[in-house]
């Protein structure tokens, strides 16, 4: 077999400094004529120059004129400019359910070109690759499904893993995340469908901390889904059962942790939007093993962290105050309890007393507020149960704002995927925060699932408050020349990162020494002059 060996995808990629980190010399290509213009890998569509068309056995597969990249790229921007205009006025949901089936036809044609799209323009394109619009590719994916990316390890594999891991067709991986599906976004359970979340969180890896598009890999465990709809819907793509529970539920994730460390020993595994039993329970079973975390305990924590330190600042006070923030936790789920036991190995680590760090955090779930009076307390949210009369009146069970008006918050915080819950009242309650500027995070996603919206934080809680939100909201008008700044507290600002780090320092675990240094580091990012505008985090584009 004639071997040929082409400068290609990484070469147009490598102009970009962040790219520049993590792209090894050209990859060879074993392939020849139509297989090349069917591989997006290796795809340069009509780019292909002549000489490259005669040694890969292309003469005559494409029109003759050779467009070049950059004319390629403004096609592109241009047929997507045109869809902008021509959906104007039609709902949201059609237009970036339209822009996401350009950006994916892309991507599963040409990666090359996809991901340098994407890295230009990403504040533009995370909204559609990422939250919220993968939301709602997520929901619709059977429909959409027109070609497969990643693998998908199923519970009728079981057995076979080791041997189906050499199916995929790169010889090296670096960064792999994986899902059950059993907790997309706040969408709940959807099965095999949720494969659109390692999908868009991989692509975050590759425009934002540079990994080789070529080492990455999304992963479905389908281990069935208990979400009627789904079971009864004829074309849905995943398995027609019931989840796995139990033993058998933890021996499929095992084996499959064993076949990809087998074939790659040094790939780190994010876990992603697992339902929150098997959050805690995979991340403990491995963590100690494998190079691996857990992006919605662990990824959050970091970014909710390095929002709050954020905040301390916006007061004028010093960091170490972020031990007396009182701080009020709405959603005691894998995301809630992973923000609160980081937010005390802060205080900890800024010299305050472990013991008596939960003392000014006050964690609520669907049933009002946590306290030791709590029947059936969660073993992982016992460490925040209160005690009834810590603070005057304070007892289990006292709704959201029953805790706000006795505690008077510095920061509310929402984990909970309820869609509205910091309604007009709730946020009117924090006028009478301790704060002069008291935070609101409503970081639950998709924006639908947001616990409020901007426009309603800053009118109902006042102009002078610190805001974030897990998916996008534009800044808010708040009239006499001044803006309402919108953070996007997601975890996308450090799992890059995180992943990145681990790759390159060779780091055998993922440690949560190195999780609080990301946090910190990712806080300190920001000037005085930024946090006093309320900006905590870098823009997307930075
Ligand atoms: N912004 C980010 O970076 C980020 C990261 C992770 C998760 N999230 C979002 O956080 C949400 C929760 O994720 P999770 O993994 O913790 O889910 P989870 O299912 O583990 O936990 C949800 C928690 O919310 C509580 N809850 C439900 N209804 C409530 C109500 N009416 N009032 C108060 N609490 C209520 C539940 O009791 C549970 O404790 C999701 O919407 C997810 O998209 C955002
Ligand atoms: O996916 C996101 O946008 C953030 C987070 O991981 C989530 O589960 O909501
Ligand atoms: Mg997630």
């Amino acid at each position: 077999m004639m071997w040929k060996v082409a400068r290609f995808a990484a070469a147009s990629l490598r102009g970009s400094r962040r790219l520049s980190t993590a792209i090894p010399a050209p990859s060879i290509v074993h392939k020849r004529g139509a297989d090349i213009l069917h591989d997006p890998w290796f795809n340069k569509d009509t780019g292909f120059p002549l000489t490259e068309r005669d040694r890969l056995g292309l003469r005559g597969l494409l029109p003759p004129r050779v467009i070049s990249f950059e004319q390629q790229y403004a096609r592109f921007m241009e047929s997507y400019q045109s869809l902008e205009k021509n959906t104007q006025g039609q709902p949201d949901s059609i237009v970036s359910l339209a822009k996401w089936r350009i950006l994916n036809r892309l991507h599963d044609r040409n990666e090359t070109l996809y991901y340098r799209v994407l890295i230009d323009n990403i504040k533009d394109f995370a909204p559609i690759i990422y939250t919220p619009t993968v939301g709602l590719v997520c929901q619709n994916y059977s429909g959409l499904f027109r070609r497969p990316r990643g693998m998908y390890f199923s519970a009728k594999d079981k057995g076979e893993m080791m041997s189906m891991i050499y199916n995929w067709p790169a010889q090296k991986v670096d960064m792999i995340v994986i899902t059950d599906g059993s907790r997309i976004l706040g969408l709940g359970d959807l099965g095999v469908q949720g494969i659109g979340i390692p999908i868009g969180k991989l692509d975050m890896y590759v425009a934002a901390a540079g990994i080789n598009p070529q080492k990455i890999l999304p992963i479905m465990l389908d281990v069935g889904t208990n979400n009627q709809k789904l079971l009864e819907d004829p074309l849905y793509l995943g398995l027609r059962r019931p989840r796995l529970e139990g033993d058998e539920y933890l021996e499929i994730v095992d084996e499959f942790m064993e076949a990809i460390h087998t074939r790659w020993p040094k790939a780190i595994v994010q876990f992603e939007d697992f339902q929150m039993k098997w959050a805690f329970e995979t991340l403990q079973r491995y963590r100690k093993k494998f190079c691996m975390f857990n992006d919605d305990i662990q990824g959050t924590a970091g970014v909710a962290l390095a929002g709050l330190l954020g905040t301390v600042r916006t007061q004028g006070r010093p960091l170490e105050d972020f031990t007396k923030q009182k701080i009020v936790v709405v959603g005691a789920g894998s995301a809630g309890l992973g923000v609160l036991s980081m937010a005390v190995q802060a205080v900890a680590r800024m010299g305050g007393n472990r013991a008596t760090a939960t003392n000014n955090f006050f964690l609520l779930d669907k049933d009002g507020l946590i306290t030791k009076e709590r029947k059936n307390l969660d073993p992982a949210a016992a460490p925040f149960a209160r005690n009834q009369g810590d603070i005057e009146g304070l007892k289990e069970g006292d709704n959201l704002i029953e805790v706000i008006k006795k505690v008077r918050p510095h920061v509310l915080l929402g984990l909970s995927g309820v869609g509205g819950i910091f309604n007009e009242e709730v946020l009117k309650s924090m006028r009478e925060s301790d704060s002069p500027k008291p935070a609101i995070f409503a970081m639950s996603n998709p924006t639908k699932n947001a616990e409020c919206t901007a426009i309603d934080a800053f009118k109902h809680a006042g102009p002078n408050i610190v805001f974030g939100s897990g998916s996008p909201f534009e800044n808010v008008d708040l009239g006499n020349g001044k803006v309402g700044h919108v953070n996007q507290a997601n975890n996308m600002y450090l799992f890059p990162g995180i992943g990145l780090g681990a790759l390159l320092s060779g780091a055998r675990l993922i440690t949560d020494g190195m999780l609080q240094a990301a946090a910190e580091c990712l806080a300190s990012y920001m000037t005085d002059e930024e946090i006093q505008d309320g900006i905590l985090y870098p823009s997307v584009n930075r």
